[in-house]
């Protein structure tokens, strides 16, 4: 099936040209002025308004088992909300339990995934070390399209990795060409600030916070960062929500290490002033770790993104209702951590990126998409139109406005921490893989039409990573005497 988007105006990451796009096949195969509608095309009249790549969230977790309970979005009304906030690619996380064979979460994970309704990759957590996991990995990689894995540096007694596993698990990364990925904070202090708290009787959302102070995320930052230095291996730090990381990784980025850093759309917006409100429920809806921040962060992580330090934008989408929240009533170390979002990025991002000045649209459609793409090898097929790209497009009127509300939003939650913001700049069509999954209010995704994106292991950094080794390489002395 055939489809003509005309009269719009093409942004990609590094160009910008008043263009048609032609779709056939779920690929984009003309790109350029006055392009004719093939013999039963169908046509969509952009109006002049923007024609963009599809997002890519580089961080969800859809029916997530996670802290005694399973998030409540599954893929399919996940990837559904998504594609309504112009998001057409999701890469969720497969977490095995400590002992458990990675491959068969994986494939776990990957029947979970088959209803959803755009494309998804996984990247995989390694919460344990043996022969089998550095075995398991190969495998992922080498025949399994997973070319990133994730280590939760939190979560003491659950899925935290130690300075060993990161270190084998790095070691074995860097073989195999695939990219590290750390969740970090200091889970060791995090579990004695926590019972320290609840020895002071404080039991409320507000402990949550208090119990993760920034300079714990600094730190794992910081220790995350030294460890790739020294094993050389590339690095990518998730959900960065404070000053100290951002300083990790400016710090390492500006001598010459190739280190990452994806922020939160919540991180940029919500401050900590969320935990101290009235209402428990409330309180507790913003209970996510990294916590919010003072305002201070927000304003250096804006920079951060603007300068490059950082480079993708994400969510964490990772939804609890509120009765799952209250399984930490009377402890907020038990409130499941996690908090949704995937249907606003990015009109969340437009407004207060572009539409404040922050970011150009080129600059929008690299954090929102095209970065992730590069740093995850799946660059040109996605974050871009080009002939020979997937026809993951969004149709995106700068002058179109929406109120954020659970009450009306497609995610599986009841609540939504941009609650009652209006957004002015939004998607009014999304196309995945060629077909139209939502038309201005018309959601049109169909349950298990997303396909799983391989994604390769080497992206093109890896090549100075092993030009590094060979030039730094260890010598021996030859000696005489
Ligand atoms: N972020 C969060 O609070 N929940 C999801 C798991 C994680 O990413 O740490
Ligand atoms: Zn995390
Ligand atoms: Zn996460």
């Amino acid at each position: 099936m055939a489809l003509l988007v005309k009269g719009g105006t093409v942004v990609n990451a590094d160009f910008t040209q008043r263009a048609d796009v032609l779709v056939a096949d779920g690929k984009v195969v003309a790109v350029g002025p006055d392009l004719e509608a093939p013999a039963g095309a169908e046509v969509i009249d952009a109006g002049g308004a923007y024609v963009m790549p599809g997002g890519i969230d580089p961080h969800t977790h859809m029916e997530l088992p996670f802290m005694g309970t399973v998030a409540s979005e599954d893929f399919y009304s996940g990837t559904t909300a998504g594609a309504v906030g112009g998001t057409t690619t999701i890469i969720d996380f497969v977490i095995p339990s400590p002992q458990q064979d990675l491959l068969d979460a994986y494939h776990t994970w990957r029947g979970w995934a088959g209803k959803a309704a755009t494309d998804y990759s996984f990247h995989v957590a390694v919460t344990w070390w043996s022969d089998s996991v550095r075995a398991a990995m190969g495998t992922l990689v080498n025949e399994l399209g997973v070319n990133s894995f994730k280590h939760f540096m939190a979560y003491k007694g659950a899925i935290m990795c130690d300075d060993e596993v990161l270190v084998n698990s790095f070691t074995r990364a860097r073989e195999l060409g695939a990219l590290c990925t750390v969740h970090a904070e200091n889970g060791e202090l995090v579990a004695h600030l926590q019972q320290q708290l609840l020895a002071m009787g404080i039991t409320g959302p507000e402990g949550h916070p208090q119990s993760r102070p920034s300079a714990v995320e600094g730190e794992a930052a910081d220790r995350a960062i030294r460890i790739a230095q020294v094993l050389n291996v590339p690095l990518y730090i998730v959900h960065n929500s404070c000053i100290e990381s951002l300083q990790a990784i400016t710090r390492a980025r500006n001598e010459g290490q190739r280190v990452f850093g994806e922020v939160l759309a919540g991180h940029l917006l919500v401050d900590d002033g969320v935990y101290r409100h009235n209402d428990w429920d409330y309180a507790a809806h913003h209970v996510m770790s990294p916590p919010f921040r003072p305002k201070a962060h927000q304003e250096a992580l804006w920079r951060g993104l603007q300068a490059g330090m950082l480079q993708t934008t994400a969510t964490d989408h990772c939804c609890f209702c509120t009765p799952q929240k209250r399984m930490g009533h009377n402890n907020f170390t038990q409130i499941p951590n996690g908090t949704g979002g995937v249907e606003d990025r990015m009109h969340v991002l437009w407004h207060h990126g572009v539409n404040s000045g922050r970011l150009t649209p080129s600059e929008f459609v690299a954090v929102t998409s095209t970065n992730a793409a590069r740093i995850f090898n799946i660059y040109p097929r996605k974050g871009l139109i080009a002939p020979g790209a997937d026809a993951d497009i969004v149709i995106w009127d700068p002058a179109r406005e929406r109120t954020i509300s659970k009450d009306s939003h497609h995610q599986k939650i009841d609540f939504n921490i941009f609650e009652g913001m209006v957004v002015k700049g939004i998607n009014t069509v999304t196309i995945a893989n060629g077909a139209v999954v939502y038309r201005d209010g018309d959601v049109r995704t169909v349950r298990g039409a997303g396909r799983y994106v391989d994604r390769p292991p080497f992206p093109s950094y890896y090549d100075a990573v092993k030009r590094a080794a060979e030039v730094n390489a260890p010598s021996a002395v030859t000696r005489t005497g």
